[in-house]
């Protein structure tokens, strides 16, 4: 899952981009970037590493003017190895575009070879947005072939991408000279919001994956872009926007709210907050239906996303809460880093135990999911270290068994812990007493009930079915065997031991 940015601004962006990359981090911690317009030439920097960590002072300085993209990376095409594929990307022609994208193609294989074969277009890396971004530049080109371009050849591009393209996208352009396009794929699968702010130089834009990037730096959230729809803010910050889809239907992935987004955000208009703390309610009721509610003396969150799950989970059942693990603040999330080793060795450096908490008490643990085990795995171990008697185990969303296309790094089964375990086997494989599941239908409905207009989500991970309708189990195959590590749940590989 990767963070974007982009700022149509009436004075210089760069800090701007750079605290809005810091509000999105938890969305990507492998690369950053940002690039910025002034006068006729694109400045760009981009590294490997936290938003922090890629940005000095010199890097600032070289990116002057009053728009521009940002984007933090999270691999799921590629690798987290080639900083080639971190972005922003740029094409010169037509006009000079860069562009950031959230979310993963399931169909650029076949257009990367399109691009070559038919297009013209060489593809320098493995990235499915390189890809993207060159389907978006050959119908652009094809669109103003007169030579002007205008709001009307913007949005017939978009509508082509469209067409050719299939997956998960979340896209912002900018073109040089002409302004900032902002779409969204037909689904609405990854998120994108637009807002604004009223200065003495007229009004900025500004598009970001999530709100909180928007309210973080001053802008007001005005509303998410919808399914299909394509936003232009041109050189002087006009606003205007197009349906571009043919069928649009609203089906946000629903792993955003268990776990990608910060709570903080607003996404959908249903705030991520509000939506896990239903998500805890929901789980509540299964785990009175599954465990003995007297046996259990306190309920604990795994920091952080599983907390406000966790909170209303304890105050529904009227159990105790408290947190038992104090997160080393540090250090990331886990989930997202690169390979099993450092995931593993990591949800130790970044969670420890309170003994007082858990000696020779029965406790409940809540997360928020349960994909790898990783986490959980270590978190019940350090809870037995501790001292706790029985320890029980609750997960906010349902069992993880099917890959994820569309933009979350989980591309083969035989790392998802629950594949081919029920309920039983995976308690025991974490070493729980006791393990409760959410339902889908009851995760689904935790969303719902703060915005019924939205009828579906993308929740393959936990269904199998897949909103785009392309992936089949030749697919999936095709997927183990190019970006899986074929390894058993929790096992490393060798060259992962050697780390
Ligand atoms: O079963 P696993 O493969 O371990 O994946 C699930 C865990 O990973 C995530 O935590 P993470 O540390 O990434 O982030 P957080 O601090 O936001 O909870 C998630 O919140 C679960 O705790
Ligand atoms: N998680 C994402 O949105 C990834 C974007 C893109 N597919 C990449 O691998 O860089
Ligand atoms: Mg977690």
């Amino acid at each position: 899952m990767c963070g974007i940015v982009g700022v149509a601004g009436a004075s210089p962006v760069n800090q701007l981009i750079y605290d809005s990359l810091l509000l999105l981090q938890h969305r990507g911690q492998d690369a950053a970037g940002i690039s910025t317009s002034h006068e006729q030439f694109f400045n760009m920097y981009k590294a490997h590493g936290l938003v922090r960590d890629v940005f000095r002072t010199r890097n600032m300085r070289s990116l002057p003017g009053n728009s521009g993209l940002g984007q933090v990376r999270y691999p799921t095409a590629g690798s987290s190895d080639s900083v080639d594929e971190a972005q922003p990307f740029y094409v010169n022609a037509p006009f000079g575009i860069t562009f950031v994208h959230n979310g993963n193609l399931t169909n650029w294989r076949e257009l990367r070879e399109a691009l070559f074969k038919i297009d013209r277009r060489h593809i320098n890396t493995n990235s499915d947005s390189e890809v993207l971004l060159n389907v978006f530049a050959h119908e652009l080109q094809m669109a103003s072939s007169g030579g002007t371009l205008n709001e009307d050849a913007i949005f017939k591009a978009v509508a082509a991408v469209h067409r050719r393209a299939r997956g998960a996208y979340a896209v912002i352009a900018q073109i040089a000279s002409y302004g900032i396009v902002a779409f969204r794929d037909p689904h609405g699968i990854r998120p994108l919001c637009l807002g604004s702010r009223e200065t003495d130089d007229g009004t900025e834009w500004m598009v970001a994956s999530e709100s909180v990037a928007l309210t973080g730096c001053g802008y007001n959230l005005v509303r998410d872009v919808q399914p299909g729809e394509a936003i232009f803010i041109d050189i002087d910050g006009k606003l205007a926007s197009r349906q571009c889809a043919e069928a649009p239907e609203l089906t946000p992935c629903v792993f955003e709210y268990v776990y990608f987004a910060r709570p903080d955000s607003v996404m959908d208009t249903v705030s991520i907050y509000h939506a896990r703390l239903r998500m805890g309610e929901y789980l509540a009721d299964n785990v009175a239906k599954a465990l003995r509610l007297g046996e259990i003396d306190v309920v604990m969150p795994i920091p952080d996303s599983s907390r406000p799950s966790a909170m209303q989970l304890a105050s529904h059942l009227g159990l105790d809460y408290r947190e038992g693990f104090i997160k080393n603040r540090y250090v990331g999330r886990t989930f997202i880093m690169p390979g099993q080793a450092v995931r593993k060795k990591s949800v130790r450096q970044k969670l420890s135990a309170i003994d007082m908490e858990f000696r020779g008490k029965n406790v409940l643990l809540v997360d928020d999911s349960i994909v790898r085990g990783t986490t959980s795995r270590e978190i019940v171990d350090m809870a037995r270290a501790a001292g706790a008697n029985k320890v029980f185990f609750a997960s906010a969303a349902p069992p993880v068994r099917f890959p994820n296309v569309y933009g979350i790094d989980m591309p083969t089964r035989s790392e998802l812990i629950a594949v081919g375990r029920d309920t039983a086997d995976i308690a025991r494989e974490i070493g729980a007493n006791g393990l409760v599941y959410q339902n889908i239908e009851d995760l689904e409905q935790s969303i719902r009930d703060l915005n019924p207009a939205i009828r579906g989500f993308e929740s393959s991970c936990f269904t199998g079915d897949y909103v785009t309708g392309d992936i089949d189990e030749a697919y999936l195959q095709r997927l183990e065997q190019t970006r899986g590590h074929a390894q058993p749940a929790g096992e490393m590989s060798t060259s992962e031991k050697d780390d």
